[in-house]
């Protein structure tokens, strides 16, 4: 049911929140299942959209998924795997973006895929021309329909030299899952590297695949017949790690957050000591908080890893609003991931959108007539107000800045916020929050 959240700001949000393992891993890890010829069991799952989408995905297709009550940790049990109906995959239509990487496996382990149309967030036109032309290259028939996509291997998949226009996640996930059981050696360059790829090349290695990750974003598999299953406790979400240490700066609250891990965040822990934020690291987690004083402004662009993550930008940008000066944020992996300070500028603050490159680098965008670029003049005082969640990062974005405002938020559409943050109301009840809410039918 829906539910609408109404925010009493100026509450400074102070206490222990605990991050699990992170959304853009373990929904790949489920699906890395799929291949091996044994059960699999995946800690630290934590409970979100994509990983229940996921799980029925993957039941349609024949592989048993059980969650122990009291962890929480999944078995999956992919030894029965089969193919699904056309009519009850695409009931999962517009779910979620997980799907797309199906395509290796269940042609690996059932001969082809159906795949619906995708969902995930709104924030750029989000193709998925790379992982389709790198499927056809391992060999693949790739048949679009009115809805979703077919694919078949009539000769199996093949290993193949691959270069990505651009490091896409996704595309490079795709590679890998394709790639492992294929026959000969891929070797993919212009790979991206980011921490959850790492991990899911880190569970297929556990499975029995030869992968090697150069100095150079090149990425060299070597394929083998069949793969085992695997035991793996995924990797914590930097993401939603990171959207606290924003919301304590936005607050001027003070959170710990158990889980958060230094070596996935540094270069988001260089901006939030940059801007004035401080932290104190330990081995369970990272306390984040701000020590008073002014905030600083800053110029950022967001990048691919090794740079700033897209996804720790729009709640920084409420950061941002509270610095005493003019910040630049360049958006480079996205090209529509602004929207979201539509609402911001109606709570009282300043920021202008413009369609040039303000960065050092020209990206992608710049000729394109896109507004991704923005320019945060602060510190504004925030005022409370209606809003529309448009997006995962653009709501939890929303939710902070009502919660540092003055005056009285209500806020819609928050279950797009639970695809990415376990149980949010809960932790922002246990960091003091004032807020309620209340079914929209009553
Ligand atoms: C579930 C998941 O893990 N989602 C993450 C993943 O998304 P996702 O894997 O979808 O993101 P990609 O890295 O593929 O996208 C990066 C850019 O490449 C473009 N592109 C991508 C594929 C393609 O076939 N053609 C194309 O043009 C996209 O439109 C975008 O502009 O990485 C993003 C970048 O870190 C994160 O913001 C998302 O949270
Ligand atoms: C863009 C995101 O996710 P998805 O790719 O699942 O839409 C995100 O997590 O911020």
């Amino acid at each position: 049911m829906a539910n609408v959240l109404t925010i009493r700001g100026g509450v400074p949000l102070a206490g222990r929140v605990t991050v699990r393992g992170a959304k853009n891993l373990v929904p790949k890890a489920m699906v890395a299942a799929l291949l091996g010829n044994e059960p699999s069991v995946l800690r630290n799952v934590p409970e979100i959209k994509d990983v229940a989408v996921v799980t029925k995905l993957l039941k349609l297709h024949g592989v048993a998924v059980t969650k122990d009550p009291v962890g929480g940790d999944l078995t999956l049990d992919p030894t029965h795997a089969t193919q699904a109906s056309r009519a009850d995959i695409d009931a999962h239509a517009g779910d979620s973006r997980i799907p797309i990487l199906l395509c290796g496996p269940l042609i690996h382990s059932v001969g082809e895929a159906f795949i619906p149309d995708l969902g995930g967030c709104r924030i750029g036109d989000r193709p998925i021309d790379f992982h389709l032309s790198v499927l056809r290259k391992f060999g693949a028939v790739v048949e679009k329909g009115n809805a979703g996509i077919h694919i078949t291997a009539p000769r199996g998949l093949q290993g193949a030299k691959l270069e990505l226009p651009f490091p896409s996640v996704g595309a490079t996930e795709q590679v890998l899952l394709s790639a492992t059981r294929a026959e000969g050696i891929t070797e993919l360059r212009n790979a991206a590297t980011e921490p959850e790829i790492l991990d899911l090349i880190a569970i297929l290695q556990k499975m029995g695949a030869i992968i090697s990750v150069l100095t150079d974003r090149t990425i060299r598999i070597e394929g083998v017949k069949s793969l085992g299953g695997y035991q793996h406790r995924a990797l914590p979400d930097r993401i939603e790690s990171a959207s606290w240490a924003s919301a304590a700066l936005v607050t001027r609250g003070d959170i710990y957050v158990e889980g958060a891990r230094q070596q996935d965040m540094m270069t988001y822990l260089n901006v939030f000591r940059k801007i004035g934020g401080a932290f104190d690291i330990d081995d369970a987690g990272i306390r984040f908080y701000h020590p008073g004083g002014k905030l600083s402004p800053l110029v950022l662009e967001t990048d691919v890893h090794p740079g700033f993550m897209t996804d720790w930008q729009q709640p920084l940008v409420v950061a941002l609003t509270q610095a005493d000066g003019v910040s630049i944020v360049h958006e480079t992996v996205y090209e529509n991931r602004f929207g979201f300070t539509d609402a911001l500028v109606r709570m009282g603050a300043n920021v202008q959108l413009h369609r040039e490159c303000l960065g050092s680098v020209p990206c992608r965008f710049g000729q394109r007539n896109f507004l991704h670029s923005a320019v945060i003049s602060g510190p504004t005082q925030l005022t409370g107000t209606d809003i529309d969640v448009p997006d995962l990062r653009g709501g939890f974005s929303h939710l902070i800045a009502a919660l540092a405002a003055t005056g009285t938020s209500h806020v819609t559409g928050i279950e797009l916020i639970n695809r990415g943050y376990e149980r949010f109301t809960a932790k922002l009840e246990a960091l003091g929050a004032d807020f309620d809410l209340t079914p929209i039918d009553q």
